[in-house]
């Protein structure tokens, strides 16, 4: 399941991040790619710094916040957040993300867009689905979240800059196919919850996904 997330961070909160990385060393991407993908990546990361870790973790305490993140990605943790710039001509190319990376199992990727869609051109981040693929270009402060299992690559930036957050997450539920299963038994609770109470039906439900997260929490 890909799922996009509106808001994740507010407009005041998007522009006070971009002033302040900005201010900070960015350096070639290719030093965070494995030997197959860093044949196709042409960008740029933050430096690590005292003030790149206190962004890092500001921005990712917004994400783990966030409670359709929470509900979608069942993170049990989060790699530290990557900061990428693409200028124009930079992209990234098709390729899967490490399986492991900071003693992780990474089973949800996800890009929180910090650049305006309308101040550049190119730059997707297109997923390889069975359906075909889904190119993702998303406002400030919305957040895509897929399964690191996919193959999937960032467009070329062809006019003005993209500037993202990646991430990935271990998930307390490994498999794609059950954490949307969970996703939707969970968001069906919750509107059968608003529109009719703590009903018998609301409590087999509840009852269900609790028993399912039993059954698969890992
Ligand atoms: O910038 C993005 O949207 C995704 C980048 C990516 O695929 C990666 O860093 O592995
Ligand atoms: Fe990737």
């Amino acid at each position: 399941m890909l799922i996009t997330i509106a808001n994740v961070l507010s407009q005041e909160d998007v522009i006070e991040l971009r002033d302040k990385l900005a201010a900070l060393r960015f350096e070639d991407g290719r030093a965070t790619a494995g030997w197959g993908a860093k044949l196709v990546k042409a960008n740029q990361q933050m430096r690590d710094g005292v003030t790149a870790r206190l962004l890092r973790e500001e921005v990712a305490a917004k994400i783990r916040g966030h409670a359709v993140f929470d509900l979608a990605v069942r993170p049990r943790a989060l790699t530290p957040l990557l900061f990428s710039r693409y200028g124009v001509g930079d992209a990234y190319g098709t390729h899967v993300d490490n399986p492991m990376m900071d003693g992780l199992r990474t089973d949800v990727s996800f890009t929180l867009f910090l650049s305006d869609p309308e101040s550049d051109d190119g730059g997707e981040l297109v997923i390889e689905t069975p359906a075909g693929e889904d190119a993702v270009k998303l406002p400030a402060g919305h957040l895509v979240a897929y399964p690191s299992t996919t193959l999937h690559r960032v467009a070329e930036v062809t006019r003005g800059e993209r500037l993202v957050a990646v991430g990935w997450a271990q998930s307390h539920i490994r498999d794609a196919a059950r954490r949307e299963l969970l996703f939707d038994l969970d968001t069906a609770r919750r509107r059968l919850f608003d529109r009719h109470g703590k009903t018998e039906d609301f409590d087999l439900l509840a009852k269900t996904s609790a028993n399912l997260m039993r059954m698969w929490a890992e």
